[in-house]
């Protein structure tokens, strides 16, 4: 019976979207129903021939395959994203690569918002569902709840990905950073959303452990924050159900701090929470020590999450936004700096007693690395949210700078590390295929964020300070264009850095893809508990 009704609900949205293709009133709505339509068309198709035919028994064990395809799309999205990263730091040191036979289509423009959204979203996402699937169950001594749901998400998911980023390539946006996509992305992934939280939350309900371990904690918070920041700030009216185009409900300096609101608390929920929820799992694991204290994990998470909330007005420093939120921003931004130091100084003092690892294992060499960076960004983060401060970072290259070091150095390290822990248990092997090229990458990818930072901090004050240069006769000094010349140098360096960035991504490819393959494989099979 159930097997007829699903076959009718992909008919509905596959007829559905036939209708909306048709009635589309632009190229973009268009292109995405046709998509809606052969994914619904192709489950179709795959309900029928699977039709009536035994449902496998009740899976006992952990379930691994959608984490196993989750290791996957993180590696195949993050060079994909840093793919992009790379050609569009090119096309700013050299603007010829903006091609002509590609204007509209594949200008820095229209690049930039696919860059962001896949390494945010695809790569650091997708490695956020997978390692929360993973240690979600290890954890609670429990299979992940819902059947099938997990694979919904992780499908699901997909398909929003594969929405957002066509859309910006066809010109679809709200004009939100990292909040691009038109309403009708957005109402899918708030479905996506919240079975996640169920899968998450169903798992834990049916825990085989009375103890949350604290990765969960952080894990949830993401979940949540995310779905209240998402609805929030994608509140609009579409212009017509067949068209991409919708309006704010917000309008003006609200919709600008709702924005901010959002903004800011993506990094501290979906790049900062999320990860520490991976930091608290991975990095005891790998180092085979237990978590430094236990206690300072509370207090910490309860002192981030209770600030991060109001820091927002800091990206909003001089404009029409009330002084007094700005400094409100401000205030909470200084204080943020403790809690963010709470889970660095936890995450790096869980070595304490192994220390040695550093110069025997690859691997957490890489995630202390990150948990560095994670320190460093947390220190220049608060120290740009004072107004004297951002008065000369703003709007300059030293917000790019501060920005990767936090998603290079702390989202991409601690990933990396995430990866190469899980690879061989997904695959039942032995152990990696190379320690070799586990080093390779390692020393490529912290080069590369070297020279990703230097150039952007030099860059960021250097054109700061030249658009502030007067003469004696209080005129500016230096044009627009001045500043932009003066940068040259810089921007080759840091696409240079984003290269050997991506090669080390590359390696890491190869590596798993090798382990998954060739390593020797491990005899035993992982059991449903004791919780590890
Ligand atoms: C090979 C690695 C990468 C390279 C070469 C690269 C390059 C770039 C470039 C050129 C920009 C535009 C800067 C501008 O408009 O002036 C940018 C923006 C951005 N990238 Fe990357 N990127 C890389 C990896 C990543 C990763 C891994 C993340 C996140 C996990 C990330 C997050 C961002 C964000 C959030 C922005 C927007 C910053 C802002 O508006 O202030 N990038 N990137
Ligand atoms: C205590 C922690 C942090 C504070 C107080 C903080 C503060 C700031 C400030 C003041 C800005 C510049 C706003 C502007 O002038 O426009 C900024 C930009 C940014 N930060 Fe942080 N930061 C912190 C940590 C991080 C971390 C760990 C990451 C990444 C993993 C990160 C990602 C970003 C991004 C993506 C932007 C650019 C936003 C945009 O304009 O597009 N921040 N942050
Ligand atoms: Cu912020």
């Amino acid at each position: 019976m159930w097997d007829y009704v699903k076959v009718a609900i992909y008919g509905a949205i596959a007829a559905g979207a036939a209708f909306a293709a048709y009635m589309a009133r632009d190229m973009a709505y268009q292109v995405h129903m046709m998509i809606v339509l052969a994914v619904a068309g192709g489950m179709v198709l795959y309900s029928l021939r699977t039709l009536g035919r035994a449902r496998p028994q009740p899976e006992t064990g952990y379930m691994d395959d959608v984490v196993r395809a989750g290791v996957i799309a993180t590696a195949f999205w993050g060079v994909v994203g840093f793919v992009v990263g790379t050609f569009i730091a090119s096309q700013l040191a050299f603007p010829a690569l903006n091609f002509e036979w590609a204007q509209g289509v594949m200008n820095f423009g229209r690049l930039r918002p696919l860059h962001t959204s896949a390494v945010i979203f695809a790569f650091g996402g997708n490695a956020l569902i997978a390692t929360s699937f993973y240690v979600v169950q290890r954890t609670s001594a429990a299979r992940l709840w819902g059947g099938n749901a997990a694979w919904f998400v992780f499908w699901g998911y997909q398909l929003f990905i594969v929405l957002a980023a066509t859309g910006y390539l066809l010109g679809v946006t709200q004009s939100k950073e990292y909040a691009e996509p038109e309403w009708y992305v957005d109402i899918w992934l708030t479905i996506i959303w919240v079975t996640y939280l169920a899968v998450f939350l169903g798992t834990i309900f049916r825990r085989k452990e009375p103890h949350i371990y604290v990765a969960n904690w952080f894990y949830l918070s993401f979940i949540v924050t995310v779905a209240m920041l998402h609805v929030v700030n994608n509140l609009s009216l579409p212009i017509s159900i067949f068209g991409s185009k919708s309006v704010q409900v917000f309008a003006g300096v609200q919709d600008a701090m709702t924005q901010w609101w959002y903004g800011h608390n993506a990094v501290g929920f979906f790049l900062t929470a999320g990860f520490l929820g991976m930091m608290y799992y991975f990095v005891p694991k790998q180092a085979e020590r237990p978590v430094y204290s236990y206690k300072l994990s509370i207090i910490h998470f309860w002192a981030l999450i209770f600030m991060y909330i109001w820091a927002g007005p800091h990206h909003l420093h001089y404009t029409a936004l009330p002084d007094w939120a700005g400094t409100l921003g401000m205030v909470f931004s200084i204080m943020l700096w403790m809690p963010s130091w709470g889970g660095m100084i936890n995450g790096l003092m869980t070595l304490s007693g192994a220390w040695d690892k550093l110069r025997t294992d690859p691997v957490i060499r890489m995630m202390v690395v990150s948990v560095g960076f994670y320190g460093m960004s947390t220190f220049e983060g608060p120290m740009m949210s004072i107004r004297a401060v951002n008065s000369l970072s703003h709007y300059t290259d030293w917000t790019i700078g501060h920005v990767h070091s936090g998603a290079l150095g702390w989202n991409g390290m601690i990933t990396f590390g995430a990866l190469y822990f899980l690879a061989p248990r997904l695959w039942n092997k032995e152990r990696l295929y190379s320690l070799a090229l586990v080093s390779w990458h390692f020393w490529l990818a912290t080069i590369g964020i070297v020279l990703y930072a230097a150039s952007m901090w030099v860059s960021g004050i250097m054109e700061g300070l030249m658009w502030r240069e007067v003469d004696a006769q209080g005129f500016l000094v230096n044009s627009f264009a001045d500043t932009v010349d003066a940068k040259f140098p810089m921007y080759v360096v840091r696409a240079l850095g984003g290269a050997l960035y991506v090669t080390g991504g590359l390696i890491m490819c190869y590596n798993i893809w090798k382990t998954a393959t060739s390593a020797p494989a491990k005899s035993v099979m992982p059991v449903a508990a004791p919780a590890e």
